[in-house]
């Protein structure tokens, strides 16, 4: 047998040795615990090459729990559930899943980069010695975890190995946890518990161009250690364009869903200056959206924001252009180009994790170059009018329909006319229950023929006009 089976074999007998001890141990009293554990503690160090850390749940302040407990509980999760027979339930994100964790005396293994580690979770029962209210001499139990693994991989396990196993677990925390939809109602920020049900999978749009944005996030949010080492703060800033009903909201729902990210939708016209923008902007937290919607509508561009008498001037031909939004407080309102430019890239907007910054807008040529350059607005996503590849995807999750005889006229018709997702999936809404496909399909198709003659007249009229003013200018000449 040669010396490193040997090990093997020392290591399993003492790894059982300690897991039927976490077993029993319960039934002695804890001084004997405590005097079993240390007489063995010492006869194991003679013949046993193991090392042992403890995580407890509770350091010092008992009422917070220990971070690392808490990470090193989630890490286990994911693999206790396949090794421990005694697991604990909880609920997790408004009682909607449930996260299994191992029970107290149970013992589990992992490996890393080849190395056996064992993990046993274990709680000691003490009398609480803390003159408290009504509980003077009650029981407490102090749970932790003990990591074993031989001396020889100390290094590794103290370092990478243990770093490893807290960041995943804080990963695992930031999926199970319940996320939150904050909202500036002036310079203050209020909460919702945000469930929005848009996916990537479900958005209308070239598959192509979908990957390319899911992969730019997913780079994004593993590149903290990139971003470290070229000086850069961890943000990347989005442009959403697009006409009204293209999916630039729904957009930014699936953007949080698939990073687990908080959103902060920030209503720039309810922010009385740019003090309180930087305000609001140091109360974001980490791994979060800061949405501003509308651009165009909030600011006005020149770097003064718009009066509102100015407003009442603005003349409105576009019937489907969005009236500027009112201030709540136009007096008041300073935020200028300027505050917002210092609003994205202002040292403040870097303080501690990642963000995405994301800008949305129906007139992308309306807005200032400053605020648009690379840099400050890194990836500009045009959300366009239907096409048949966006529409498969509506008639996928509204009809369950991959294909259709109909699907060829479709094409032809999105290929004419300019409709937006938000219409098409308008016609394919199930009318009665259970919806029917061929009615649905009927609808659209005679939608398309109406607003495309529509737009036909509208062009023509258009040209007429044109015609018209031209005629004139030439009659004055
Ligand atoms: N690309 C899309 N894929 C799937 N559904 C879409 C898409 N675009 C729009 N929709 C549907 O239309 C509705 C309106 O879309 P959304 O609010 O995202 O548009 P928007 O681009 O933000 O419009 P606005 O410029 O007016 O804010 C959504 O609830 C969604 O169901
Ligand atoms: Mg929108």
């Amino acid at each position: 047998m040669t010396a490193s089976e040997n090990f093997a074999n020392l290591g399993s007998m003492v790894g059982g040795f300690m897991f039927m001890w976490a077993m029993f141990k319960q039934f002695f009293p804890p001084q004997l615990q405590e005097y079993i554990e240390k007489y063995f503690q010492s006869v194991l160090r003679v013949f046993h090459p193991y090392i042992q850390i403890t995580f407890n749940e509770f350091t010092g302040d008992r009422f917070m729990r220990s971070e690392a407990y808490i990470a090193i509980e989630n890490y286990l999760s994911s693999n206790s559930s396949a090794q421990a027979k005694r697991l604990k339930a909880d609920m997790v994100k408004n009682n909607q899943s449930l996260v299994l964790s191992m029970d107290d005396h149970e013992e589990v293994a992992d490996e890393y980069m080849g190395i056996k580690l064992w993990w046993a979770s274990g709680k000691n029962v003490i009398k609480s010695q803390t003159p408290g209210f009504y509980n003077y001499n009650a029981t407490v139990e102090k749970r932790f975890y003990k990591l074993n693994f031989h001396k020889r991989y100390r290094d590794l396990i103290i370092g990478p190995y243990l770093q490893h196993v807290l960041k995943e677990g804080k990963a695992i925390n930031v999926k199970n946890r319940q996320r939150k939809l904050y909202t500036n109602n002036g310079s203050y920020w209020s909460h919702v518990v945000f469930e929005h049900p848009a996916r990537f999978q479900t958005l209308a749009m070239e598959s192509e161009k979908k990957k390319e944005i899911i992969d730019d996030l997913i780079t994004f949010s593993q590149s903290e250690d990139f971003y470290a080492s070229i000086g850069r703060a961890w943000k990347r800033g989005y442009l959403l364009y697009g006409p009204p009903g293209t999916g630039k909201s729904t957009m930014i729902a699936a953007m949080a869903n698939l990073l687990h990210y908080d959103i902060y939708d920030l209503e720039l016209t309810a922010v009385k200056s740019n003090n309180e923008l930087k305000r609001l902007l140091i109360e974001t937290s980490s791994k979060s959206i800061i949405v501003i919607e509308d651009i165009d509508c909030s600011l006005d561009l020149t770097g003064q924001r718009r009066k509102k008498e100015k407003r009442e001037e603005v003349e409105i031909t576009d019937p489907d252009e969005k009236p500027p939004k009112e201030d709540k407080d136009s007096k008041a309102s300073q935020v200028t180009l300027s505050g917002l430019l210092n609003f994205i890239d202002g040292l403040w907007s870097a303080c501690g994790g990642e963000r995405l910054i994301v800008f949305t807008t129906n007139y992308v040529e309306k807005l200032d170059p400053a605020l648009i350059r690379k840099g400050r607005m890194d990836k500009h996503i045009e959300l366009p009018y239907c096409n048949f590849e966006a529409f498969k995807i509506l008639a996928k999750n509204y009809l369950k329909l991959e294909s259709h005889p109909s699907f060829s006229t479709v094409s032809r018709l999105l290929e004419e006319t300019n409709i937006t997702p938000a219409d098409v999936a308008e016609h394919l809404m199930p009318k009665t229950l259970p919806g029917d496909a061929e009615t649905s399909l009927k609808v659209l198709i005679q939608a398309l023929e109406q607003v495309k003659e529509e737009q036909k007249l509208k062009a023509a009229e258009e040209d007429a006009k044109e015609k018209k003013s031209l005629d004139k200018e030439e009659a004055k000449e």
